[in-house]
């Protein structure tokens, strides 16, 4: 497996054991077209990121013949935030729906470890790629029963200790453990999905507009859970969010959708610096 370094080559064997953590993140045209996220360490060696999830000529057509995702390319670095921009209607939430198969991209366009998530069990890639919605949904029972619900359907249960612990990652204390869904606000509620999504102990996050329906303190408490996930425990999180302070505040790279095509990948402080119109305008809109 090579990598590019200043766009030359080198082996993997030469990596250096600190490019394992990005220091930055620079992107580039692949060979095949596909956009690449590069990593940076401190001494300006450049290699391809250790990638997550590849996708390759993702398309997506609706019933009626329009083009929804057209032709996307685009490789998603493990371990870090990915935020996903555009404007309403550029298929965003069709485009992170694909990467756990709530809907069935064709064969050979999804790959998670470089295997096509395709050929994996659907419920086993789900527990592998959790996702958050705009709106939580919570089952019946208390927040315990929540979050012990996925690892129970594999016939494990876990312990009051275990359940503690994913409260605390999800940023929430003790007190919750007993309590109903109805007894909780959006934000809570959502962070209670999130510590349900980690009980089944994701590789990946996928979170459509996860903080749109929170107030500013809940949101913050989400976008620093997020951070904390993708430094503590790895995890690859790519989020739609149609604040761009927001991707500013946690994501390391962003995309931007624009009908279907990914007109741009970049650092989210270069998001201004974009040479796309529809980028342009969209960024002006937004602010
Ligand atoms: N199952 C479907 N059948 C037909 N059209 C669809 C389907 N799903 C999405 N679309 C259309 O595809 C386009 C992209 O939708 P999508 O929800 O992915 O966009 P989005 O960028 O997430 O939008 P928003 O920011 O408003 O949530 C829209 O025009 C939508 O109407």
């Amino acid at each position: 497996m090579e990598i590019s370094q200043s766009w030359s080559k080198i082996s993997l064997d030469d990596r250096s054991p600190q490019l394992n953590t990005p220091h930055s993140l620079e992107i580039s045209q692949g060979e095949r077209g596909h956009l690449l996220a590069v990593e940076m360490n401190e001494n300006g060696f450049k290699g391809e990121a250790d990638t997550k999830i590849q996708v390759r000529g993702l398309n997506k057509v609706s019933d009626k013949g329009d083009s929804i995702l057209n032709n996307v390319n685009v490789d998603i670095p493990r371990g870090v935030i990915m935020g996903i921009i555009g404007p309403s209607g550029s298929g965003k939430s069709t485009f992170l729906r694909a990467l756990n198969r709530l809907w069935e991209p064709p064969k050979n366009t999804v790959f998670m470890d470089g295997d096509d998530i395709c050929g994996v069990d659907v419920l086993s890639l789900r527990r592998k790629v959790g996702m958050l919605f705009q709106l939580p949904v919570l089952f019946e029972g208390t927040v315990a029963d929540n979050i012990r619900y996925g690892p129970k359907l594999k016939g494990k249960k876990l312990s009051d200790n275990d359940v503690y612990k994913l409260l605390t990652l999800a940023d929430l204390d003790s007190s919750f453990f007993n309590k109903s869904g109805g007894e909780l606000s959006v934000g809570q509620a959502q962070r209670v999905a999130l510590a349900r999504t980690l009980a089944n102990e994701p590789e990946v996050l996928l979170l459509d507009e996860p903080t749109s329906a929170l107030d500013p303190i809940s949101t913050q408490n989400i976008e620093d859970v997020m951070v904390k996930l993708k430094k503590d425990q790895k995890i690859t999180i790519v989020i739609v969010s149609h604040s761009i302070k927001q991707i500013q505040r946690i994501a390391d790279v962003v995309c931007l959708l624009v009908d279907g095509d990914i007109v741009e990948i970049m650092k989210p402080d270069q998001l201004s610096e974009s040479k796309h119109p529809m980028a342009l305008r969209f960024l002006q809109l937004s602010s």
